[in-house]
């Protein structure tokens, strides 16, 4: 599918620090939008239903698959993600940028409906700060820090089909590439659009 807005998909093991990154990322640059996922994950202590995600219950979750509601979904550390059609299309359909935090599945999906997505991946500079990260965050329980550990070397595994990588060291160094990725992506998808309008143009094609 081919849309006016670009999408950007990022992907990284819990506790890289795309949520931070995109985070940040947004707050400089307005013109980037979230796409808010379903899940059927319990809310963190400060996150609210509707900003980071759509909190719902397995029996939501199942009706929205049956209704063909999603783009893709994924299971994602026991419990189940998805990025809505309603999240995305119409945004990318009016000519915002959209970025979307899924994991390596979901970019998978993404990708295959639009092929134009970038997909970037996070990673952190070493398993001791990964671990450490989560452990600062302190959101998860001790058992659900060690699955997303177990869970991140098959996660990090699938970053060489990512478009790009991003080593998430020092924070402003990991923002800094990210917003230069966002930015060539933009200068890409308007010099396309203006070599196809000048080719038209000199062809006499309305
Ligand atoms: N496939 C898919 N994965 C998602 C979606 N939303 C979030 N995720 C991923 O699910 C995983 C767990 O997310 P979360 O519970 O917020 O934990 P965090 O990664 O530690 O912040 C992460 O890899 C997210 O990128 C979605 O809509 N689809
Ligand atoms: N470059 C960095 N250096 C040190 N700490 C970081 C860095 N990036 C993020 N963090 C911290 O690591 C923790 C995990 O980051 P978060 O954005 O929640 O990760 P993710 O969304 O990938 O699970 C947070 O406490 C965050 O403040």
């Amino acid at each position: 599918m081919d849309y006016p807005g670009n999408i950007f998909v990022v992907a990284a093991p819990s506790g890289a620090g795309k949520s931070s990154l995109v985070k940040a990322l947004m707050e400089l640059d307005s013109a980037v939008q979230p796409s808010v996922s379903h899940t059927t994950r319990a809310p963190r202590g400060q996150e609210k239903h509707g900003r980071e995600y759509f909190f719902t219950s397995d029996g939501e979750f199942d009706a929205m698959v049956s209704a063909d509601g999603f783009v893709e979904w994924a299971h994602v550390h026991g419990c189940r993600y998805g990025t809505s059609k309603k999240a995305i299309e119409e945004r990318v359909a009016q000519g915002a940028d959209v970025v979307l935090e899924i994991d390596f599945q979901g970019a998978i999906q993404i990708r295959k409906t639009f092929a134009n997505a970038v997909l970037i991946f996070i990673l952190p500079p070493s398993w001791e700060e990964l671990r450490s990260r989560l452990e600062r965050r302190g959101e998860d329980r001790p058992d659900v820090i060690e699955l997303r550990l177990r869970n991140a070397a098959t996660e990090m595994a699938r970053a060489g089909e990512f478009d790009f990588v991003i080593i998430n060291e020092l924070f402003e160094r990991a923002l800094f590439d990210l917003k230069a990725i966002v930015h060539a992506q933009r200068l890409r998808y308007s010099a396309q659009r203006r070599a196809r309008a000048d080719t038209f143009a000199a062809l006499n094609i309305p």
